[in-house]
């Protein structure tokens, strides 16, 4: 049961990380299903294992979806705090009904269940990046809440104004031009600094956003470079960008605006309504009547253009992918003459886009017409509800006009925060997606443990008894009980079928992985005790099939392997590695700028600016992992020359497809069903005339063909 539980829980871990709703009460019925003593779960072997699946399937539903860069009601906040608590619980609940005794039963779908539930915001994270900007912050807060006092001033100061004109028009006496000056220089100052105190805030508030999201950007991507292999097996490339970049941005959007305007709104709100009713309370009173409808009406058809504007974004994003897709492939586009095709995608999509833009520029245009007769229908309702009072001397033009402007005031502020929640929300999952990586430790850390000193280093290694499963496949066992012995300064060569788990050997001696169980050794100690840094900086020189280069210059990539090393060292690694020759014929030698992933070079050159990258730090082991394989008859001459002279004096293990290549190695060992059925000399392995000799013959026979 437990294995079926694992094996079937196993795919579950990719599966989408924003489940749907549905009703909680499927989770009910699935688990009386399970227990009922006249179901036949317990009879087929296949049960449990179909149970948890539909188990999942159901709580995904019934728990929740948890907040998206969409959803901003209160109603999804609360569903985002519950959502994952949901999950977690019925998780347990069904383990205990599905009598799931082992505790790593639990586990597995506890964790699958975390996997799939939304990620918290961490308020104590986002303290910690806006401590060392704490000053500048309350300066901003300061000024910004200095801003919205004036401004709830500049309207009661405007009916001042229009109270000596009304009183001039009405009496034509004294000196008009005495009388207006006093109140109007009093609003000019009051502009004057309210507009510093703006660009006072927003320049403040700007640089504690900038200096936030630097940082967050450099811990963010700190982590995870810092985090396992298995971490990067698990996660797209493309998402955790999308998290340094977009959702970066958009947290420091929300933040700032909710800082600025926020703050602004609220306080001009509530100033303002204080003024209106000090000005007028019966013309306050038909306000708060008519003025949250408005509001509303405008936050709901608002709220449906950014739905259709996310659409758009989307529609644009999909459109840029296919793009995307096609330049960066463009090679294997043009090599199946699939240009008109990939024409046809891209038109597909952009005209997607351009016809979901076109009504999102109609529904706007329909918006700003009606709050356009709306804005201008409260200030006619106003003006003659007001007119009304003035006739009835209950009160004065001033008055009115400071009631016209603070109401347009108080207008506004509502229009902004019903925006501002919405952008609260978006910014809140957005830096919950950020800080989920930030608190994130690696199982592997990559430094601490011991180092051997390199005169006492011998370079032998001890594979011992060891079992491994990827940790994204959790029920494909790749290595059963595999031992093997690399002996100093030996070459041992593994061959085998395809998928026999061969690589994995050599990803478990970089410690991309650790065992399951058994024990690696480096000259007799567990290399999980041994300082990582060093063993991968020092110790191991990793050359694979498809090398990787950087898109600097030659001489960079090379020294990518020992950053302190001199120009003499890079040059005699390449020769090392018989490259130099290759490299001084360029124009530029070794200045010569590779491209993307190195695209300018062959694979033959690639590969050899690559074995001198490993040379250059002078490793004890080198791991070659089917280095020649990609290359063609000539280059794989080239290249063998260069891995014959490297190898010399060091412990290697040759993970190795082509047969004929590793006849010389001290040790072969093929590996079948992961481990090994059989070790010698080639001479001992031929003369056996056991699974070696089959894949001789058939490597042969398909050369042939
Ligand atoms: N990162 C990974 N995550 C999950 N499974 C993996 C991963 N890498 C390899 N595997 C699986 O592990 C098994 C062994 O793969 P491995 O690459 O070690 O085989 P190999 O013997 O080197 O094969 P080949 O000769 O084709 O390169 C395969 O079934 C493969 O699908």
């Amino acid at each position: 049961m437990f294995q079926l539980l694992c094996r079937r829980a196993a795919p579950l871990r990719s599966l989408s990380l924003y489940p749907r709703c549905n009703k909680p009460a499927d989770l009910w019925k699935l688990s009386r299903w399970y227990t009922s003593p006249g179901s036949n779960a317990h009879s087929s072997s296949q049960k449990p294992g179909n149970a948890i699946s539909h188990f999942w399937s159901l709580t995904r539903k019934a728990a929740c979806r948890p907040v998206t860069r969409t959803s901003k009601t209160p109603h999804v906040v609360l569903r985002y705090i519950l959502g994952p608590a949901v999950l977690t619980v019925s998780a347990r609940v069904f383990c205990h009904v599905a009598h799931c005794e082992e505790d790593v039963n639990h586990n597995t779908v506890i964790d699958v269940v975390a996997k799939n539930s939304a990620p918290e915001f961490k308020w104590h994270i986002l303290w910690e990046f806006v401590k060392p900007q704490l000053f500048a912050l309350i300066g901003a807060v300061v000024l910004a809440f200095g801003a919205a006092i004036l401004n709830i001033q500049i309207p009661l100061m405007l009916g001042d104004l229009v109270n000596v004109v009304a009183r001039y028009l009405r009496e034509h006496t004294g000196n008009y031009i005495h009388e207006i000056r006093g109140p109007a220089l009093k609003l000019l100052g009051l502009y004057g600094i309210q507009g510093l105190l703006t660009s006072g805030y927003i320049i403040l508030l700007s640089r504690v956003g900038e200096r936030v999201a630097a940082d967050m950007r450099k811990t963010l991507f700190a982590s995870l470079l810092r985090q396992d292999v298995a971490f990067f097996d698990a996660n797209k490339t493309g998402q955790l960008v999308n998290r340094l970049t977009a959702d970066i941005q958009e947290f420091k959007s929300s933040f700032k605006l909710v800082i600025s305007q926020g703050l602004r709104s609220i306080t001009q709100t509530v100033g303002c309504f204080v003024s209106l009713y000090v000005i007028s309370p019966k013309l306050t009173g038909l306000t708060v009547v008519v003025l949250p409808c408005l509001v509303g009406a405008g936050a709901l058809i608002g709220s449906f253009l950014r739905r259709l504007s996310r659409l758009a974004q989307e529609q644009v994003a999909k459109a840029t992918g296919v793009a995307d897709e096609a330049l960066g492939n463009v090679r294997t586009v043009k090599a199946f003459a699939m240009e008109e095709r990939e024409l046809r995608l891209y038109a597909h999509e952009v005209d997607k886009s351009c016809e979901i833009n076109e009504n999102l520029g109609a529904g706007i245009a329909i918006f700003q017409g009606l709050s356009n007769i709306a804005l201008n229908c409260i200030v006619l309702g106003t003006i003659f509800a007001g007119g009304t009072l003035i006739s009835n001397n209950e009160l004065s033009p001033g008055d009115l006009m400071s009631f016209l402007v603070a109401s347009q005031t108080v207008q506004r502020s509502l229009a902004s925060i019903s925006i501002l929640f919405g952008q609260m929300v978006r910014g809140l999952s957005s830096g919950a997606r950020v800080f989920e990586y930030l608190g994130l430790e690696p199982t592997i850390p990559l430094s601490g443990g011991g180092r051997i000193p390199y005169h006492s280093l011998t370079g032998r290694v001890d594979f011992m008894n060891i079992s491994f499963s990827y940790p994204t496949r959790p029920g494909h066992q790749v290595l059963k009980r595999f031992n093997l012995t690399l002996p100093p300064c030996k070459t041992v060569a593994i061959v085998g079928e395809s998928g026999g788990g061969k690589s994995t050997v050599a990803s478990l001696l970089e410690r991309f992985y650790d065992p399951t169980s058994g024990v690696i050794m480096l000259d007799g100690l567990d290399i999980r005790t041994l300082d990582l840094c060093w063993l991968r900086g020092q110790v191991i020189g990793f050359i694979n099939q498809e090398p990787v280069l950087f898109g600097s210059s030659i001489m960079e990539n090379i020294r990518f392997g020992k950053p302190e090393a001199t120009d003499a060292e890079v040059i005699n690694a390449a020769k090392q590695a018989n490259a130099h020759r290759f490299i001084t014929g360029f124009p530029d030698g070794y200045n010569t700028v590779v491209g993307e992933r190195g695209v300018t070079l062959s694979g033959g050159q690639k590969q050899r600016v690559a074995i001198a990258r490993a040379l250059i730090k002078n490793p004890s082991i080198l791991v070659l992992d089917e280095a020649t394989s990609a290359l063609d008859a000539e280059s794989e001459r080239v290249v063998q020359e260069a891995l014959d002279r490297a190898t010399r004096g060091r412990t290697v293990l040759i993970i190795a497809h082509r047969l004929s290549t590793i006849q010389g190695a001290d040790l072969i060992c093929v590996m079948s069903n992961g481990r090994i059925v059989e070790a010698g000399t080639h001479l001992e392995l031929v003369s056996k005339g056991g699974l070696y000799s089959d894949l001789i013959r058939r490597q042969r026979a398909e050369g042939q063909r």
